[in-house]
């Protein structure tokens, strides 16, 4: 009988697909064993670029920062709003926790029934997940929150400590179903809208670093309008998340979690709006920003995957609390990088003199020819892809002259 798809081997599975030869043995080049254990029907590995934000302040705390990011200019506007940042970041946070939802609909008396097992609620919690417990963390509290006039979630707070948590906290919410199988829960999982993950990071710049009082007066209004027009606060937001995913998705952590719980948080009143808030306060440039941030240090993917762990190594020898600091720091600085570009002269020059370099790729320069395409197209008042190739085949041609 023949092999379902997932039953084939790396290479039988590229075999199946129509591929040329030179792609096929590219891609079989790629694999890595322990790659090929993290996913279904794995076939290669997708290499994304890492570089790094050097020399990050955070609360009196200096750090290497890897990002894993396709996109140019990215880092460089990043390190860019780390130099402008130049004074340390400071983080707030409360305890740390994630939420899981046991989900009901028309569950009559559920608020007497927990009072009355409280300590069992509590026992099953511990013995489902012992090991969380013996690292100081573990199911915290439980909250009964109507969500419509007949649907209910009753919320459990767990401390996962430095894990992420998700499959700690589904472990322990499906340990605790039978409990209530009276009510007929409609299922449990965790919320990935981690609000009890809220971190603030916020830093004063000195006018002169963004170019003086009237490009930080723009910054200022240009935030605002973010506020307002949802259209320019998805925009606003990509730029944050360009920071906040790049070191998200390099330290191993669901980078699927952290977006979706920051886009829930910028629409928490009512209408989508910026997450970071700047303002002019005594003289400097006041800016901030909070968001609900789920990640770990172990657990997952990352303790998996040699290449997260080698990227957190950079950060060195953090804790889940310090990095979600981290990472938030990041999200600022390249907020304000890209709100500066924006404000003095427009975001294509910086950016573009980057994207050149993709460009150049793109029309088909070899390594050795991206320099030179570069440096021309850097000289032109208007590029494409069409204008970089010319460059590139009158290069070519002079070198054979
Ligand atoms: C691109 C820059 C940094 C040029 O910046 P610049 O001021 O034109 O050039 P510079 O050579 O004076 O560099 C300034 C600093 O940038 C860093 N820097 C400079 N070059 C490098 C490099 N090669 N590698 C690493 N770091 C670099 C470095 O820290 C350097 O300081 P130095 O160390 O030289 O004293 C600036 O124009 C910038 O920050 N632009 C913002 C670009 C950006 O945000 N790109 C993301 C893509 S656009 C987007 O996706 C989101 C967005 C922008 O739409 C969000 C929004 O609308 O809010
Ligand atoms: N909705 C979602 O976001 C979902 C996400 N996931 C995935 O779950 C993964 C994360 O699950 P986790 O529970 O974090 O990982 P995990 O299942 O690997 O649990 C963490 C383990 O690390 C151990 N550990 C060692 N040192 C620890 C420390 N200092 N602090 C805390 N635990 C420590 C814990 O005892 C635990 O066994 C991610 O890969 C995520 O993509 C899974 C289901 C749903």
């Amino acid at each position: 009988m023949s092999k379902k798809f997932y039953e084939l081997t790396p290479d039988d599975r590229l075999l199946e697909l129509s591929l040329n030869e030179q792609t096929r043995q590219a891609l079989s080049n790629r694999q890595s064993a322990v790659n090929a254990q993290l996913v279904e029907n794995y076939i290669s590995d997708f290499r994304v670029p890492i570089g790094v934000v050097h020399d990050i302040l955070v609360d009196g705390k200096r750090y290497s920062v890897p990002m894993a990011v396709e996109e140019p200019s990215v880092i460089a506007a990043a390190n860019n709003g780390v130099k402008m940042l130049s004074d340390s970041v400071r983080v707030k946070m409360s305890r740390m926790a994630m939420i899981g939802q046991m989900m009901f609909s028309n569950a009559v008396d559920l608020s007497s029934f927990i009072l009355t097992h409280r300590n069992e609620i509590f026992e099953i919690a511990k013995r489902a997940k012992p090991s969380i417990y013996q690292r100081g963390g573990g199911l915290l509290d439980f909250k009964i929150r109507k969500v419509s006039e007949n649907e209910t979630s009753l919320d459990f707070i767990i401390d996962t400590k430095d894990a992420m948590g998700a499959n700690i906290v589904n472990t322990i919410m499906e340990a605790e179903l039978v409990l209530f199988e009276q009510f007929k829960p409609l299922g449990v999982i965790l919320s990935n809208y981690a609000t009890n993950q809220l971190v603030t990071v916020s830093a004063a710049v000195e006018f002169k670093q963004v170019g003086g009082f009237e490009v930080a007066k723009k910054i200022v209004s240009l935030n605002h309008f973010s506020k307002n027009d949802p259209y320019r606060a998805v925009t606003e937001n990509k730029g944050i998340f360009n920071g906040i995913s790049a070191v998200v998705l390099a330290t191993g952590n669901d980078w699927r979690a952290v977006e979706a719980s920051g886009h829930a948080y910028a629409s928490r009143n009512g209408q989508y709006q910026g997450l970071a808030t700047w303002t002019i306060v005594d003289n400097k440039l006041h800016g901030e920003l909070t968001l609900p941030i789920s990640v770990g240090t172990v657990g997952g993917a990352i303790s998996a995957m040699p290449d997260a762990k080698q990227a957190l190594s950079i950060i060195g020898n953090v804790g889940a609390d310090d990095l979600r600091g981290i990472i938030l720091s990041v999200g600022l600085a390249q907020n304000l990088a890209a709100l500066k570009a924006i404000a003095s002269g427009g975001i294509q020059r910086g950016h573009m003199r980057m994207q050149y370099r993709a460009l150049a790729m793109q029309v088909g320069a070899h390594s050795d020819e991206v320099i030179q395409v570069v440096s021309h197209l850097i000289k032109l008042k208007q590029v494409d892809a069409s204008i970089a190739e010319k460059v590139l085949m009158e290069i070519r041609n002079e070198s054979k002259n």
